[in-house]
């Protein structure tokens, strides 16, 4: 019998734009239900690599696959939330009509039973992100926290076994990064999802994250959290001194280099990991 195909498959692959190789060298291979945390500091290749699963951009060399497809148009097994930003105000397009979208590409049939059965679905997904209440209002009259879980909502309708996620927490309050988090961990709890999430900061998702991508100048590292965020990993990685303190089960990295992906700590000294 032929093996289920992996979420990811990414083999011996590299991305160059003209000079600049973002990365080489990548073997990455992402389980059903896995959750993979990729992160690094700006312009290193994150969302980039997310364009590359999306079939947006082609590998400079290697293979890729997706759910045991090349990716791109037509991979339907793919849910996508964008980085969070504000929607027109004058969008007029309804949350009930956002959410759909993500069934576009998926058969429904004509006729009033594949309507029946496509408005069933949307109220589903809508009701599963907690939206009732705002989801026949236009979008752009909407806050960013509510904007995102209907983004949340059209991402997981279409049951995705490969969920990317490009910083879905950026710019919402506490609450909200909790409820949306809670959300994409709940969907590879229940549906086996693999989730690729690209972040700047580790620290919300933290519990739910079984591996980490972490991108630097062209190098990268892949590991349990422990195994990438420390001292001495991420030193080797930037080039520079580093230092990775755990408080109170959190990460915190401090480092001499401004273009550290995590906040600066000044204080804390009491948990390093070496
Ligand atoms: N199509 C392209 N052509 C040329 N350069 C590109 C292209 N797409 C991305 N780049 C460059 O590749 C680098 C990596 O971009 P990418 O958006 O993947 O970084 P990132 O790690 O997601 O950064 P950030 O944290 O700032 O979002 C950037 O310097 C960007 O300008």
């Amino acid at each position: 019998m032929s093996q289920p195909s992996l979420p990811v498959e990414i083999g011996e692959a590299a991305l160059r734009f003209g000079e600049r190789t973002l990365w080489s060298g990548l073997d990455l291979k992402v389980e059903p239900g896995e959750f993979l945390a990729v992160l690094g500091p700006n312009g290193s290749g994150k969302t980039s690599l997310l364009r590359v699963l999306l079939g947006l951009n082609s590998l400079s060399e290697g293979k890729v696959s997706v759910v045991g497809r090349p990716p791109g148009r037509g991979n339907n097994k793919v849910g996508y939330i964008p980085q969070q930003r504000a929607m027109d105000e004058a969008l007029t397009l309804r949350g009930t009509d956002l959410v759909g979208l993500g069934l576009d590409g998926h058969h429904w049939g004509v006729g009033l039973r594949g309507m029946g059965a496509r408005r069933r679905k949307v109220d589903a997904a809508v009701a599963s992100v907690g939206a009732e209440s705002y989801a026949t209002s236009p979008v752009g009259r909407l806050s960013g926290g509510e904007q995102q879980r209907l983004r949340v909502a059209q991402a997981l309708i279409g049951e995705p076994e490969l969920l990317l996620c490009d910083e879905p927490l950026a710019s919402l309050d506490l609450t909200h990064q909790r409820i949306v988090s809670e959300l994409i961990d709940k969907r590879r709890r229940e549906a086996e999802t693999a989730v690729l999430f690209v972040t700047h900061e580790i620290n919300p998702i933290l519990s739910y994250v079984d591996r980490v991508l972490y991108l630097v100048n062209g190098q990268f590292r892949i590991g349990k959290p422990d195994e990438v965020m420390n001292s001495a990993t991420l030193s080797e990685l930037y080039g520079a001194k580093i230092e990775v303190i755990k408080v109170g089960g959190q990460i915190h990295v401090a480092g001499t280099q401004s273009a550290l992906c995590e906040d600066q700590v000044h204080h804390h000294a009491d948990e390093r990991v070496h």
